[in-house]
Parts: C-alpha cells; sequence; structure tokens
C-alpha cells in the first residue's frame, strides 16, 4: 500500500474552529494527509478574543503524546500554542524521540491581542526549543521578541531569519510579514539561502488563525515529503487562497477558509 502521511499537531483548541488545533486538522484534511493532535490547552475563545483557557498537565500532554508515538507513525509534526515552561520542558524531553521534521510555530499572542504564553518562557522557547526545530515561522512581533531586534522592512525580516538560525540555532526560519504593509512577504532562510515569498495583500480583516493555517501547511507538504523551500513555498500558495476566500464570521477578524484552495487550484 501506498504510504499515508501522518502530520501531528501539538496545540491549543479554538472552539469557534478558526486558529489552534481545529485550523491545523482542517488544514492536514484539505492536503490529504491524516492529522492527529496532542491538546495542551483548552481555551474558550472567538474571533474576538480569548475568555477563558484551562491547561492540560504536562503530565497528561506527555500521556496523549505516547498514545500517538507509540501506535501510529508521524512524519511531520508542529508546536502552536504551548503555555508554560513546564510545558516546554517536557516537550525538549519528548521532541528528539521524534524522528521528523518538526515546524515551530512560535504562537506568543493571538490576533486578537490576547498573550497565549508565559512571558517567562519566551527565552525558554528560544534557548531550547528553537535548536530542536527544522523551520520555526514567527510573525513579525514573534521575530522582534525573539531576537530582540526591530522590524520594518524586508531586510529586517532577512536579518532575524538569519539570526534565528546562525544565532539561536533553528534549522530554518520563515519569518512571516502580515503584520507589515505592502505586498504579504515572507522571508525564509534555509541556512544557505534567502528566499522571499511574496502574495498580494488581500484587503481583509478575517485573518483569524493565519499563522496555524500556514504552519500547519508547511507541516503536512513535509510530511507528504517534499523539500522545506517547496513545502513553504506551496503553503503560502494555500494560506493565500485561504485569507482570499476567507469567511466575515463572528464579530471580530473572522476566519480562513480551508475549502476554497482546491477551488483555487493551488493544491498539489
Ligand atoms: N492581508 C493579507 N493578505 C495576504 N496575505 C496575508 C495577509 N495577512 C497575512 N498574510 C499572510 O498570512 C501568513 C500569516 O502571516 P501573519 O499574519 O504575519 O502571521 P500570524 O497569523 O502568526 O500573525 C503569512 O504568509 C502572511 O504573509
Ligand atoms: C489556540 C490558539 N493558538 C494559536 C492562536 C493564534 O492564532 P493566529 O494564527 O491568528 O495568530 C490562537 N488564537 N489560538
Amino acid at each position: 500500500m501506498k504510504r499515508v502521511p501522518c502530520a501531528l499537531t501539538i496545540a491549543g483548541t479554538d472552539p469557534t474552529g478558526g486558529a489552534g488545533i481545529q485550523a491545523d486538522l482542517k488544514t492536514f484534511q484539505e492536503l490529504q494527509v491524516y492529522g492527529m493532535s496532542v491538546i495542551t490547552s483548552v481555551l474558550a475563545q472567538n474571533t474576538t478574543g480569548v475568555q477563558d483557557v484551562v491547561h492540560h498537565s504536562t503530565a497528561f500532554i506527555g500521556r496523549q503524546l505516547d498514545s500517538v508515538t507509540e501506535d501510529i507513525p508521524v512524519h511531520a509534526f508542529k508546536t502552536g500554542m504551548i503555555a508554560s515552561l513546564d510545558m516546554m520542558e517536557l516537550l525538549t524531553r519528548k521532541i528528539p524521540e521524534i524522528k521528523a521534521p518538526y515546524v515551530l510555530d512560535p504562537v506568543m499572542i493571538a490576533t486578537s491581542g490576547d498573550a497565549l504564553i508565559d512571558p517567562d518562557a519566551r527565552a525558554f522557547l528560544r534557548d531550547r526549543l528553537l535548536p530542536l526545530a527544522s523551520i520555526v515561522t514567527p510573525n513579525i512581533p514573534e521575530a522582534e521578541s525573539l531576537t530582540g531586534g526591530t522590524i520594518t522592512t524586508t531586510a529586517d525580516m532577512e536579518e532575524a531569519a538569519v539570526a534565528l538560525v546562525n544565532l539561536y540555532g533553528a534549522g530554518a526560519a520563515l519569518v512571516k510579514g502580515g503584520h507589515l504593509r505592502g505586498e504579504a512577504v515572507d522571508i525564509l532562510y534555509d541556512g544557505e539561502k534567502l528566499y522571499a515569498l511574496s502574495a498580494d495583500r488581500i484587503e481583509t480583516t478575517n485573518t483569524h488563525g493565519t499563522g496555524c493555517t500556514l504552519s500547519a501547511a508547511i507541516t503536512a507538504y513535509l510530511a507528504q515529503g517534499l523539500p522545506l523551500y517547496e513545502a513553504a513555498r506551496k503553503a503560502k500558495d494555500y494560506i493565500t487562497a485561504a485569507i482570499r476566500h476567507s469567511l466575515p464570521l463572528g464579530k471580530g477578524n473572522g476566519p480562513t477558509n480551508h475549502w476554497a484552495p482546491r477551488i483555487g487550484g493551488s493544491q498539489a
């Protein structure tokens, strides 16, 4: 039988389905990858913000992870919201046991502005999780927090991407330019070359879950066996189509739309 690509997401939830675990699983499914999930925190959130959160214990997160990895192969995986230092410590022990590409989405603040991780966990994420990642995918504020610099231009993004790899030890870095003006340009540095992945900026406020969806698409393409650059480029096409067809749902920032990319033909 043909190998079934299997991808895992380790992240928090969004009951409105736009971000977190739900966005990741939708993306895996759309890209014809078998999706699995380990839930770190359960959130009460919607398109306007975060209302409440319950964190799972590290022991229980570890049990979920064992349940998956003892039973089904993982061909690529991602982490999203990892709220606390304890959770990160657990993952630094567990992640090296999963012999597969690792996409680290360094989720810190939701589109709504709500903080998603403890401030004291940021340095640990940079110093201990980042070196384990095949690729890290910060937005501008996250890249600024990780590198300590100010980012206002593509040249600044390039500098940050290079630092995340050369100074902090990530395998590759994709610095996302969604928060800048003009074209939506993301900068990829793979340890050898810099690439600009660009798309037209779409005039919309429906951007809830864009970062989650992009990193899940990279994970799905890596699970399919694509090389890193190809995976990032195709994931960029996927998120652009998903934003173009995003849905005006909710009272805040609406969600991306996962079935439209197939109509747009950007899927392999
Ligand atoms: N208005 C937009 N039009 C087109 N692409 C966008 C737009 N906003 C964000 N993107 C793209 O969506 C992806 C997620 O980017 P970003 O918004 O920077 O991350 P995050 O959701 O983590 O804050 C990136 O590929 C970015 O270029
Ligand atoms: C559980 C969870 N994880 C991540 C995000 C960030 O979402 P975005 O992709 O809009 O930055 C979120 N709102 N909720």
